[in-house]
């Protein structure tokens, strides 16, 4: 009764059962399915949702900036299951805001634009080989989300080890790709249990031994591959190249943490560009007019397929605006950007916040919302054109944010861009795209079920 009277959270609007209990929350989490319910909600109760007793999603622009920007003078609003120096974390999980942005900074030189631009060939490599299989299995329907898994792996193991995981190569999942929900499991619960402190060593054990040896089995894969890179007398230029001078100083990175961190940047870049790929082939299907409109741009655009370049690309304003657009209604990383209100509290969007309550902007229900696009759920890539149609001059493009915003926002922005622009266009560039039957609802899957997304590509080259 107190959590829908008296407790500081009582007058926000949502559903009771979610106010007074976690469990419809972690029911929708554990099905996948929690961005679909808490977009409902925000349809029904508005702006802000308490979606669970401690715990509000926002969709207005401006709890962007309240919520992930740092206040000045004042620590940024700490990343809830962020790991408190129990165990050593990568990037995405650590606590600590001064390590953490060590570790941002050693890695930030291998994600600049010029550091872009030494990888391009590295990454278009791997497309072209990727072209080729699909050529070889063309007219035949394949699962291009898989083949899209397959390469961008290649392309992170090479750009991060030196070498590639070999999944284009033998067409399989490799055993460090198959082994990272293990690992991400086992991060997620540690992050959980660290709370029971001093019994999270205990409960940790009520992980499953097979995710734990998953997890085990995912790091030392990991440890192997990055001693092999070590031990190069003469690498290649990749990721870890600035990071081997500061190594174990104490501007650098631990060996640790390095190991850690870079296993965070190839869960962080892979599944999420896969996903991004899979969208924006079936939102191109659906949308025939976009499609040829999108593709026309690209054939007239280059006469061989190695005229295409990142730079070239980004100058072509329909391909840009409809992955933008693609990323609206898709965001690979849905919600669950959460973190926590000091113990003062805090205002967010001018209300006050009391402390230690759960916040977020949810990016699903954000980019649906009616209340920031005009048409929310169509898909219509001219809303992002530099002078879009006059219907849309009331969209919040700000309230856009699928990198997130602010010190903890996606270090890997331009590295996805990069990626699904050449990889995009390449292919409208060689096929035209057959969305099979059996996939044509492809994007109602929840977050943890990959239906195949069947695909019949046929070549227009000869
Ligand atoms: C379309 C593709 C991608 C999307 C939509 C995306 C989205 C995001 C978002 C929303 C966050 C913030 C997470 C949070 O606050 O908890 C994030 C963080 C991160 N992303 Fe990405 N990402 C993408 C691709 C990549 C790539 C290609 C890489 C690496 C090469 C990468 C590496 C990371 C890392 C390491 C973080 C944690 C940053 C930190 O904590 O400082 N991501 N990403």
């Amino acid at each position: 009764l107190y959590r829908v009277t008296l407790h500081p959270l009582a007058k926000v609007p949502g559903p009771r059962l979610w106010a007074i209990t976690r469990l419809p929350y972690f029911y929708n989490l554990a099905i996948g399915r929690l961005h679909f319910r808490v977009h409902e909600l925000h349809e029904e109760y508005g702006l802000v949702v308490r979606v669970a007793p401690g715990e509000l999603t926002f969709i207005t622009e401006s709890s962007w900036s309240d919520i992930y920007l740092k206040p000045q003078g004042k620590p940024q609003l700490q990343k809830e299951l962020a790991q408190h120096g129990l165990t050593v974390p990568g990037l995405v999980l650590e606590a600590n805001d001064s390590h953490h942005s060590r570790k941002r900074k050693n890695f930030a030189s291998g994600f600049t634009e010029p550091a872009m631009r030494q990888q391009e060939s590295t990454v278009i490599k791997y497309i072209d080989q990727f072209i080729s299989s699909l050529r070889e299995r063309s007219s035949k329907p394949i699962n291009l989300n898989e083949w899209c898994s397959f390469l961008v792996f290649d392309i992170m193991g090479d750009i991060v080890f030196g070498e590639s995981f070999d999944s284009l190569e033998t067409s399989q999942t490799s055993e460090w790709a198959k082994s990272t929900f293990s690992y991400a499991a086992c991060q997620i619960i540690g992050g959980v249990v660290q709370k029971f402190w001093p019994f999270h060593k205990i409960l940790g054990y009520l992980i499953p031994s097979s995710v734990r040896k998953g997890a085990a089995a995912h790091e030392q894969c990991t440890k192997e591959k990055l001693d092999r890179r070590l031990a190069k007398s003469n690498p290649q230029p990749d990721m870890i190249t600035p990071l081997v001078e500061t190594l174990n100083t104490p501007l650098g990175l631990t060996y640790t943490e390095l190991r850690k961190t870079i296993i965070d940047i190839i869960i962080g870049a892979t599944d999420t560009s896969t996903l991004a790929l899979g969208a924006m082939v079936y939102f191109l299907w659906h949308n025939q007019d976009v499609l040829t409109r999108l593709t026309d741009e690209i054939r007239f655009a280059f006469a061989t397929s190695a005229d295409i370049t990142n730079d070239r690309l980004k100058q072509l304003p329909y391909l840009n605006a409809a992955i933008t657009e693609m990323l609206r209604l898709f965001p690979p990383i849905p919600g669950f950007l959460r973190r926590i209100a000091p113990p003062e509290g805090c205002f967010i969007t001018g209300s006050y916040i009391p402390g230690n309550t759960i916040v977020s902007y949810d990016l699903w229900a954000g980019g649906h919302s009616a209340e920031n696009f005009f048409r929310p759920n169509d898909f219509l890539p001219e809303r992002y054109l530099a002078d879009p149609p006059k219907e849309f001059k009331n969209d919040k493009r700000k309230s856009y944010r699928p990198f997130s915003f602010g010190p903890r926002n996606c270090i890997g922005k331009n590295l996805a861009l990069l990626e699904v622009r050449l990889i995009i266009s390449k292919l409208l560039w060689e096929f035209n795209m057959e969305l099979q039957e059996e996939s044509r609802d492809w994007i109602q899957h929840g977050a943890f079920d990959r239906p195949p997304l069947m695909v019949k590509l046929t070549s227009v080259r000869k």
